[in-house]
């Protein structure tokens, strides 16, 4: 508090004008995250400050900083606001750590992540991906009333993680659709506890805490990853036995394997729908572009008959590159990543220097930062996977950070764009995504130059084999 009130009068960066304790939160009324960040970039120039409530964010878009940041590790990890908010509901994951335990957790958890892991997926990944196609195509648009991607997938996708991580999606005595439904109330609360980001998290706490339908949700999904633990098959290489292994060794507790099975499903199940949400979004948007991967996939020779392997995965080059341009350019990946201090410091030098003080948050504006002309040649506000080929030559190595950077990035990466890659390619060869032309899409943000979230109204599949006949 004492903080707040020297940074009140005080604060040397420039900033929006701030209320009294609500800091910048009113601005979020009118324009989201993305926009209010994108709008002080274009103000303040690359370093500004933010208060959300009372708390202070230095907000960092000189990717010369970002390089500094993410390299000094002994100095900036993962941000306080994270991980006190996360710990109310998943108490000592992975993402909560910091120092030791961190690093002994991460050896763990990461090992069912890692690129010679990826061949077991694919059989999965191409089944799940195909049920989920086959589903949107019986329904006649691929959102529900609720203007979400249809409500049908989510239990097509929760089966997809849980096989990729338990090698199995059954529970014994558990039925799926139950261990969804307490999934997705849970969910919902782990959700509420970042999009409230602006909410002090002992309000937040207290909320979760006294609602009965979250107490209940957690103490059946406990019982469920019991029942998977107890009858985990201890042969097979997966996250689960990974976990048990450690509990042997008493590294880990039950309440922490629950934590962070928990935390990596949900992650992997949200960042699954908003990456799939996305990649439906700009095909439906760019004809083109299916055109051209369609034609990727003739000259490579894979049909939908082909079994798939990471060798021919890896020659689908334009494919990549869409891939990349999808999650350089949506508003579904995060706005930005956060790191706190542990130190005083100074980054930058003499034309950028900015002291950090011993736990400021600070923010990496991805968002900013991914649609800089700085480092994009080509407009940045449009969708263009050629970019990623050699059209947009020479950028800095930290102008695209969709997964973060330094220790603690994202330890999933690679099965993330496994994920995409493979859906795209199903996607491709089963349907063309289609478009209703009477159907009115939202608005465009004059900032950010795109819609706030993927629109998906109107949009439709058509299987491939309907349209040549
Ligand atoms: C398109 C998909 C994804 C994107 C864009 C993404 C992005 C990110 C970002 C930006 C971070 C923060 C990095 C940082 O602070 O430097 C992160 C961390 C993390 N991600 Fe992902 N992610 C994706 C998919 C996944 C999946 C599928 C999983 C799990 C299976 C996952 C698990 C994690 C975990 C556990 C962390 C925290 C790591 C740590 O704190 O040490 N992510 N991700």
């Amino acid at each position: 508090m004492k903080k707040y009130y020297f940074a009140l009068f005080l604060e040397p960066l420039p900033c929006l004008p701030q209320r009294f304790f609500l800091g910048n939160i009113l601005h979020l009324k009118n324009e989201s995250l993305f926009s209010t960040l994108a709008t002080c970039q274009k103000r303040f120039g690359d370093t500004y400050a933010s208060y959300f409530g009372p708390s202070r964010f230095v907000c960092i878009n000189n990717v010369e900083h970002v390089q500094e940041i993410f390299t000094k590790r002994h100095i900036y990890d993962r941000d306080s606001f994270i991980r006190s908010n996360i710990d109310v509901v998943l108490p000592k994951c992975l993402r909560t750590l910091l120092g030791d335990e961190w690093h002994l957790r991460k050896r763990i958890v990461v090992e069912p992540f890692r690129q010679t892991e990826l061949p077991r997926y694919l059989s999965n990944l191409v089944h799940l991906w195909d049920l989920i196609i086959e589903n949107w195509c019986i329904e006649k648009y691929v959102t529900d009333d609720s203007n979400k991607i249809s409500s049908t997938t989510n239990g097509y996708m929760l089966e997809l993680l849980m096989e990729i991580f338990m090698g199995d999606s059954t529970i014994p005595e558990v039925s799926f659709a139950d261990f969804c439904d307490a999934f997705l109330r849970f969910n919902g609360y782990v959700d509420f506890m970042f999009t409230t980001f602006f909410l002090p998290t002992i309000v937040k706490k207290w909320r979760v805490k006294m609602t009965k339908d979250y107490r209940e949700s957690e103490a059946l999904l406990h019982s469920y990853v019991k029942k998977l633990s107890d009858n985990a098959v201890i042969t097979e290489k997966n996250l689960i036995n990974s976990f048990l292994e450690a509990h042997k060794k008493e590294h880990m507790s039950e309440n922490d394997i629950f934590s962070d099975i928990i935390d990596i499903l949900t992650t992997a199940y949200t960042t699954t729908k908003g990456s799939s949400a996305s990649i439906i979004y700009y095909l439906s948007t760019n004809p083109h572009i299916q055109t051209k991967i369609k034609e990727e996939l003739t000259t490579i020779g894979i049909n939908r008959d082909t079994t798939l392997t990471i060798e021919l995965v890896n020659r689908l080059t334009y494919i990549e590159c869409v891939c990349q341009e999808v999650i350089r350019h949506s508003t579904e990946i995060t706005p930005f990543v956060a790191r706190t201090a542990l130190q005083d410091d100074i980054i930058g030098n003499d034309h950028n220097r900015i002291n950090i003080r011993k736990d400021d948050l600070l923010i990496i504006c991805t968002y900013n930062i991914h649609h800089d002309p700085k480092h994009w040649k080509l407009d940045p506000y449009q969708f263009l996977p050629e970019r990623f080929l050699d059209e947009d030559p020479d950028r800095h190595r930290y102008a695209f950070l969709p997964f973060g950077g330094g220790h603690r990035a994202c330890i999933a990466q690679q099965l993330a764009m496994l994920e995409m890659k493979v859906f795209i390619i199903r996607l491709m060869l089963l349907v063309t995504v289609h478009r209703s032309k009477d159907i009115p899409t939202s608005a465009i943000n004059p900032v950010i130059r795109q819609e706030e979230t993927p629109d998906l109204t109107g949009v439709y599949l058509k299987p491939t084999d309907e349209e040549i006949s």
